[in-house]
């Protein structure tokens, strides 16, 4: 049987327990850590603790996790990622703060509440920043039962300073998540918080663990499957920060994308359905003739990653360049930029593999200039000195990774292009 163990109840007089006091409550909590031992079979014996810092953010952050993970979150200093300095240089920082924001929460009809521009927002601007109030170790799902995760998550929400900004978010999931129970028209101890998590939680993943996190303002932002605005994570995934993919207008309204970017139709209403509302964007309310041609576009900008790598280890150069430039246009008529980077990056690794150094610095400098545009590569102040290697060896997926095979006519130092047999059309970087 399943059964939340109180650590520090249980074990009155173990000498394992820690006994704090209010006054040595280990730096940088707020609280005395409260445990709790798995009995899953899976984990069984596994301890996964609450620690509350309530220095952070609007509400104070409550941390749900083992304590291997807290010790590293300490060590690594990750309460003072300062969503300023991950986001924003000194003067950016300066702008954001002693300006009104430029944007304002307010009531939208069939959506709850949402976020509207308050004046235009240009390209890659960062609109807002915000602190997490609770991480959850995903891995509670598996080391407690359904109630046991939700007294723990309960707990969490009380300890914040200021608990009332966490319940008072939209509980509005649609209730189709694989961690819901019979039991889910009750409204039992931790039912409200359980149903926040669900409708707004963020999924990240530090130093190897997977975690759930909920950001107050951040999450009043509504879905849309092509979205205006995207989500960038600090180091820690603590603090986070919504910036614009193109110009916004005063009175728009801003969304992002709750789903991984580029899935067909089907997949993506299917996957809503956790939300519970049906999707009103422009991309999913096309005629039915368009709808189909933009998932065929998905589908091949999907598959073109495996059909590149497969040509260039077949020694069809010239048609594995010629496909990774036709997918730059399909993923530009799908609005679907935040691919761009990869797919710059590969056109790169490509041309460096078949030894036309210039041509590969030109594509890699564009996947840099992108993801430094994009916020990817820290603030501005702080940013490292351009290296085609070393960018080339952090960046990309995929295809990226896999594709290595230098082409056997330049193995051996060679470096015709007519080896390569290498469109000429291909060559020219495209603008
Ligand atoms: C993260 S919250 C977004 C903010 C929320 N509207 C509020 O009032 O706090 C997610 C919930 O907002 C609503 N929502 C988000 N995007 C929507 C959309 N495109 N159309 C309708 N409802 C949406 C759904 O109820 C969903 O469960």
């Amino acid at each position: 049987a399943l059964g939340v163990v109180a650590f520090d109840k249980l074990l009155q007089g173990n000498s394992q327990q820690t006994v704090f006091s209010q006054n040595d409550i280990p730096d940088p909590w707020s609280h005395e850590p409260s445990c709790f031992r798995s009995t899953s079979i899976a984990t069984a014996g596994k301890q996964f603790c609450i620690y509350t810092a309530n220095t952070t953010g609007p509400t104070g952050v409550s941390i749900i996790t083992t304590p291997e993970a807290a010790q590293t979150i300490e060590e690594l200093q990750f309460l003072d990622d300062n969503p300023l300095d991950n986001f924003l240089t000194h003067q950016q920082a300066q702008e954001l703060f002693t300006k009104d924001p430029p944007y304002e929460v307010r009531k939208v009809e069939g959506k709850g509440l949402g976020v509207f521009a308050t004046r235009k927002i240009l390209k890659y601007e960062t609109v807002m920043i915000d602190q997490a109030s609770v991480v959850e170790d995903m891995e509670i799902e598996k080391a407690f039962s359904a109630q046991e995760a939700r007294t723990m998550l309960a707990q969490a929400v009380n300890q914040l300073r200021r608990p009332q900004i966490v319940r008072a978010m939209s509980s509005d999931h649609g209730g189709h998540d694989s961690s819901d129970t019979e039991d889910d028209d009750d409204d039992g101890e931790g039912k409200l918080e359980t149903d926040i998590m669900l409708t707004n939680a963020y999924g990240s993943e530090v130093t190897g663990r997977k975690f759930r996190n909920l950001f107050p303002l951040i999450s009043r932002i509504n879905h849309a499957c092509s979205p205006n605005s995207y989500v960038l994570f600090s180091r820690a995934g603590i603090s986070m920060a919504i910036k614009t993919y193109r110009d916004i207008e005063a009175g728009e309204e801003l969304s992002v994308s709750y789903l991984t970017l580029g899935q067909t139709f089907a997949h993506r209403t299917h996957a809503l359905r956790r939300w519970g509302f049906t999707c009103t964007c422009s991309l999913c309310t096309l005629p039915s003739t368009a709808k189909a041609e933009s998932d065929l576009r998905r589908s091949l900008i999907a598959q073109s990653d495996s059909k590149i790598l497969e040509m260039w280890n077949a020694d069809k150069y010239s048609d594995a360049i010629g496909l990774a430039i036709e997918g730059i246009q399909m993923i530009k008529d799908e609005g679907l930029e935040h691919f761009l980077t990869d797919q710059y990056a590969l056109l790169a690794k490509l041309w460096m593999l078949a030894g036309e150094r210039k041509k590969a610095e030109a594509w890699a400098r564009k996947s840099w200039d992108m993801l430094a545009g994009m916020g990817y590569l820290g603030n501005e102040d702080e940013q490292e000195m351009w290296d085609m290697e070393t960018f080339l060896e952090r960046v990309g997926s995929g295809a990226m990774k896999a594709v290595n095979r230098v082409p056997a006519s330049l193995r051996d130092g060679g470096g015709s292009k007519e080896g390569l047999g290498v469109d000429e059309r291909l060559v020219e970087v495209q603008k």
